[in-house]
């Protein structure tokens, strides 16, 4: 059988041998880049196709091919066509840079045949929510929580990015079928936040219902309008009405206890409460994934337990007061906000070297006490309140790996003894001895630790984020080390967007080897901004607000299920690669993106 692929054919299936449609006489294209073999139509969209497809050098597994096609009015309007293109585009490129994330469909080809585009992606077997609640009826309580809780922790992870997915609605949610998980599909519309991009794209702005209406207006979208959206999709799921038919604009107030009173359904105060919460207007709706994961897990988990690390504690047998340290010379350049060289000159710092056998290293600089301004000013660029209030802190002197820690490093290392969990010695996705390990979990790096402090005698940890930032820093005051901006000949990030006035380059989509990029910061460290974020130790808290001055671990009124990591990675956007910038995930995580440093102390 081979399908038309004209989208106005009115009977698309055609015998094997057929060149030219029997319906519409178009000719036919029996492989998409002698490849993929389209089979039948599952959807179509403002702009698009969406097929079921084969690929043929695979044993033919199923995939879904996305034909771009847009509207009759789009193509007769050029900018309109030239936007619809760049979406398309985008949504491959978003497919790609999320792929990591088990719960979103891999990116298999992008490609254009005969002046047509085409993206073709991991086809998820399983059904829409919006089919299960047509075939199964309303969703209980527990179900929808259980539900709410999956989709916000892939929101989560993609809002770390930072996307914005723009769409979220039950036709966009797959549970699979082999595990039961739900998949987030069509990025059609989501969007990379930059703090330089044009919010408003002028096409699409969502689904009326489910999009809030600062977006739907607006054309503002955030992290909150992603949450916003849950709240219409959980309204659908529990009620089995559209969300659109639910809200009174007129008196702008929903209406869905009413309904839910109408069918006789009955919910949890808290629930109702956190649906509130998310369909609120701007300044009281949830603003972040986690603070609903929170609220979530409060319901299903009446006696939240706490993830309590057990940080392998030691005396030190082998104090770093009594190494004797050997000198180093390092190049360090500023850029101005062009990205222009303003300055390059050459520094020497002091380090030891920790003997990992087989000719192996892991060099610790030393890293001289100090006093330093932590956090950002509300004048610089992108920065977010996390980083705030600024506060002077004071450090006593410790080290600092010169470098994250490599996979050869990590091998070495996880093939010590267990102390409170296994490591696995090979976790990286982006192999090779000498760039970063990553896909590593807090938990797997504070073990780590516990076994190199074992092996050496020495206290290893993960540094305090202050004494992350401090080092990161090393005494400047610029959003990067490298000055008011920083540019991707400097550094591992996704180039191809900039920060402030800094120049566009390339995005490497991988890691690159530790130190390649031969330039270090003042303290003579390397890869501080982008290549793999770093794990700190700390638990996270939402701002600086008593947070402690002597550059410590701040423990106290931390939030233990979470931990934070600094310093941006290969797939992020410049702003969030800046020295103030900090993020969290639960401790358990591993992502391709995530690696980390150690300290001595
Ligand atoms: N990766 C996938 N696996 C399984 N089914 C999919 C996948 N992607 C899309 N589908 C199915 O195809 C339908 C249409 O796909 P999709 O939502 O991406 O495009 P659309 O909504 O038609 O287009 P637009 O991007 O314009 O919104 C979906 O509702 C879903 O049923």
């Amino acid at each position: 059988m081979i399908f038309c692929l004209n989208p106005e054919c009115q009977n698309p299936y055609n015998a094997d041998i057929s060149k030219f449609c029997q319906s519409c006489g178009a000719q036919l294209t029996p492989l998409l880049e002698n490849r993929y073999r389209v089979v039948e139509l599952l959807g179509r969209g403002g702009f698009s196709r969406t097929y079921l497809g084969e690929d043929t050098r695979r044993l033919n597994t199923k995939c879904v091919i996305k034909h771009f096609f847009p509207s009759a009015a789009t193509k007769i309007n050029p900018q309109l066509l030239e936007k619809s293109v760049s979406l398309f585009y985008e949504e491959a490129k978003r497919l790609l840079q999320l792929e990591d994330h088990p719960q979103i469909p891999n990116l298999f080809a992008y490609f254009e045949a005969d002046k047509q585009l085409y993206l073709v992606q991991q086809l998820i077997e399983g059904r829409t929510l919006l089919k299960e609640l047509q075939e199964e009826g309303c969703f209980n309580q527990s179900l929808l929580v259980k539900d709410l809780l999956d989709i916000t922790q892939i929101l989560q992870f993609i809002h770390s990015i930072p996307v914005i997915h723009r769409d979220l609605k039950p036709e966009n949610i797959i549970r699979r079928h082999k595990d039961g998980k739900l998949v987030l599909i069509d990025f059609g519309i989501s969007k990379q936040l930059t703090g330089t991009m044009d919010t408003k794209f002028g096409i699409t702005t969502g689904t009326p219902g489910y999009a809030p209406q600062e977006q739907m207006l607006y054309g503002d979208s955030s992290t909150s309008s992603d949450l916003y959206a849950l709240g219409a999709t959980s309204l659908h799921l529990l009620t089995g009405t559209h969300p659109f038919y639910l809200y009174n604009p007129r008196d702008n107030c929903w209406l869905w206890r009413e309904q839910l009173q109408v069918k006789g359904i009955s919910i949890n105060d808290k629930l109702a409460n956190i649906i509130d919460k998310l369909l609120a207007d701007l300044p009281t709706r949830y603003k972040f994934a986690d603070e609903l994961i929170d609220d979530l897990n409060s319901l299903v988990l009446p006696q939240k337990s706490e993830f309590i690390p057990q940080i392998f504690s030691l005396t030190p047998l082998n104090p770093v007061s009594q190494i004797k340290l050997k000198q180093f010379e390092f190049e360090v350049v500023t850029i101005d906000g062009l990205g222009k060289e303003i300055n390059r000159y050459s520094d020497t710092c002091e380090y030891f070297s920790e003997d990992l056998g087989n000719q192996l290293f892991l060099e610790m600089v030393y890293i001289s006490g100090g006093e330093f301004v932590m956090g950002s000013p509300s004048t610089e660029k992108d920065r977010d309140t996390y980083e705030s209030p600024q506060h002077k802190v004071t450090l006593a002197p410790f080290f600092l790996g010169k470098y994250p820690i490599s996979q050869a490093q990590w091998r070495a290392v996880a093939n010590l003894p267990e102390i409170n969990c296994p490591l696995n010695p090979d976790p990286a996705k982006f192999k090779g001895d000498n760039r970063p390990v990553e896909s590593v979990s807090w938990q797997d790096a504070v073990e780590f630790c516990a076994r190199l402090s074992r092996k050496t005698g020495k206290k290893y940890c993960l540094p305090s984020e202050a004494q992350w930032e401090y080092s990161c820093r090393s005494g400047t005051t610029t959003p990067f080390h490298f000055g008011e901006t920083i540019t991707a000949d400097l550094a591992n990030y996704d180039g191809t967007y900039n920060y402030a006035t800094g120049p566009k380059g390339r995005n490497r989509w991988e890691t690159t080897p530790i130190g390649s990029f031969s330039l270090a910061n003042g303290f003579g460290l390397y890869d501080m901004h982008g290549n793999v974020w770093e794990w700190c130790a700390d638990p996270w808290h939402t701002n600086y607000r008593d947070a402690p001055t002597d550059g410590n671990v701040w423990e106290k009124g931390g939030n233990n299920n979470y931990r934070v990591f600094r310093g941006g990675s290969w797939h992020s956007l410049p702003l969030v690669c800046r020295s103030a910038y900090r993020y969290r995930y639960p401790p358990v995580y591993r992502y391709n993106s995530i690696g980390f440093r150690v300290a001595v102390v």
